[in-house]
C-alpha cells in the first residue's frame, strides 16, 4: 500500500517492469533474458540494405529493449538511453538554437546548472533561474524565445517541490515545452507525463539502475516530432550508452518497485529519527508534513524516496565531524544506490553552482545531503546517532 494520502502505487508496474518487451520469440534463441548484442556493427544485404540495424551507434537490439521498458515505465510512447544524465541534458538541449531562452526552476543539480552556466551559456542560449515553488514567477519569466522550461521536483539538494501540473498548463498555454527532471523519484513514484510534462529526463545513475555501478541517462515523451529529433541527437552526437550497461539498467529495473517502496520506509524512519535530534536544525524532507509543500507532493506523488536533506546545527567544522564519523553511510557523491550515501553539497555535488545562488538557495555548509538505502534502517540510525554523538564531544 501506498503511504496514507499520497497517490496509489502504479498498478502493474512491477509486472511491465519485467515482462514488457522481453516476449523470447523477440530472438532466435528464445532466450527468457534479452541477450546482449555487444556487436558494433551488423552485416547488410547489399549497400545500405539492411534489416534494422546497421552500427550500434545507430541503434542497437539491447538498448531497444532498455528504451522499450523506460518508455512503458513512464506511461509514454518513446524513450532513448544517453551516456549519462548529463548526457540525456546535452542532446535535450541540443534541440535549442542561438538565441533561445529557457526557464530553470533555480535549484538543480550542481552539475546541470554547471553544463548550462559553463558551456550553454556559450552558444547563446539565454536561460533565466528562478524559484518556482511559487509558480507565478514562471509566467513572469517567459519572454517570446522561451522555447524549455525545466524543472526538478522535488529540488537537488533543498527537495523544494514544484506544481507539476501548474507549471504544465502554464508551459501548454505559451507553446513551450515543459521538461521534468524526475532523478529523485523514478516513475514508480512520480510520472511527470500523467502530469502534463512533455518529456521526462532521468540521470539512470541513480534510483533506476539502483546499484551503483552505471552512469547512464534517459528522456522519455510522447510527442513523436521530439522523439525524432532527440533519436537524431543521440546518434549524431553520439551520446549512447553501452550494450553490457543497458543489460544491467534493465535488469535493475526488476526490482525497482521494491526498492522504491523500501527507500520509501527506510528514509522515513531515518528523516523521523533526525527531526527529533537536538544537534539538527531542520530536515527537508517532502514526506514528512513538516515538509512546507507536503500537501502539494501527496497530490503528486505515490511517496518520497530515498534521498532528503537536513541542516545540521553549526557550521562547516561540525558537519566535517559529523561526516567523517558515519560508518554505515558513505561519505560520497551520488544518490539512489542500495547502500546509503551521505554529502556536503555546498563542497561536493554543487560546489559549481556560483556562490551567491547557493546562497540564496541555502547550499551552506551546515546542510547535508543523505540517500537512505535499502539496510537495515536500525543500523542506518545508530551509525547517524553515534556519528552525531561526536559533536558532543
Ligand atoms: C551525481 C549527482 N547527481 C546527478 C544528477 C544528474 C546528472 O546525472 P549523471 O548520470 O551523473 O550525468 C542529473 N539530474 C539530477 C537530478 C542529478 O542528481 C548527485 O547529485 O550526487
Amino acid at each position: 500500500m501506498a503511504q496514507d494520502g499520497f497517490l496509489p502505487y502504479p498498478k502493474g508496474f512491477a509486472t511491465a517492469a519485467i515482462h514488457h518487451a522481453h516476449d523470447p520469440e523477440n530472438w532466435n534463441s528464445m532466450a527468457v533474458i534479452p541477450p546482449i548484442v555487444t556487436s558494433t556493427t551488423f552485416k547488410q544485404n547489399g549497400p545500405a540494405e539492411y534489416e534494422k540495424y546497421d552500427y550500434s551507434r545507430s541503434g542497437n537490439p539491447t538498448r531497444d529493449v532498455l528504451q522499450a521498458v523506460l518508455a512503458k515505465l513512464d506511461n509514454a510512447k518513446y524513450a532513448l538511453a544517453f551516456s549519462s544524465g548529463l548526457g540525456a541534458t546535452t542532446a535535450l538541449l541540443g534541440m535549442l538554437s542561438s538565441g533561445d531562452h529557457i526557464v530553470i526552476g533555480d535549484d538543480i543539480y550542481g552539475g546541470t546548472n554547471r553544463l548550462l552556466n559553463q558551456v550553454m551559456a556559450r552558444f547563446n542560449i539565454k536561460m533565466t533561474f528562478t524559484d518556482l515553488t511559487d509558480i507565478s514567477n514562471l509566467e513572469k519569466s517567459i519572454e517570446p524565445n522561451t522555447k524549455l522550461v525545466w524543472l526538478e521536483s522535488p529540488t537537488n539538494p533543498t527537495m523544494k517541490v514544484v506544481d507539476i501540473k501548474a507549471a504544465a498548463a502554464i508551459a501548454k498555454r505559451h507553446n513551450i515545452l515543459l521538461v521534468v527532471d524526475n532523478t529523485f523519484l523514478t516513475p514508480y513514484l512520480q510520472r511527470p507525463l500523467d502530469l502534463g510534462a512533455d518529456l521526462t529526463i532521468y540521470s539512470i545513475s541513480k534510483y533506476m539502475n539502483g546499484h551503483g555501478d552505471v552512469i547512464m541517462g534517459s528522456i522519455a515523451t510522447n510527442n513523436e516530432e521530439i522523439y525524432q529529433k532527440l533519436k537524431f541527437l543521440q546518434n549524431a552526437m553520439g551520446i549512447i550508452p553501452a550494450p553490457f550497461d543497458c543489460y544491467q539498467v534493465n535488469r535493475g529495473l526488476k526490482t525497482l518497485a521494491l526498492r522504491m517502496q523500501k527507500h520509501n520506509e527506510n528514509c522515513r524512519l531515518v528523516g523521523e529519527f533526525l527531526e527529533r535530534h537536538s544537534k539538527v536544525e531542520k530536515v527537508l524532507h517532502p514526506g514528512l508534513p513538516s515538509h512546507p509543500q507536503y500537501e502539494l507532493f501527496k497530490k503528486q506523488a505515490s511517496g518520497h524516496s530515498g534521498t532528503f536533506s537536513m541542516y545540521l546545527k553549526g557550521g562547516l567544522e561540525e558537519s566535517r565531524t559529523f561526516l567523517k564519523a558515519v560508518k554505515v553511510f558513505t561519505l560520497a557523491e551520488s544518490l539512489g544506490g542500495y547502500e546509503s550515501l551521505i554529502e556536503l553539497p555546498s563542497l561536493m555535488t554543487h560546489a559549481s553552482v556560483p556562490s551567491d545562488l547557493r546562497k540564496q538557495l541555502g547550499i551552506s555548509d551546515s546542510l547535508i545531503r543523505l540517500s537512505v538505502g535499502l539496510e537495515d534502517p536500525e543500523d542506518l540510525i545508530a551509525d547517524l546517532d553515534q556519528a552525531l554523538k561526536k559533536l558532543e564531544e
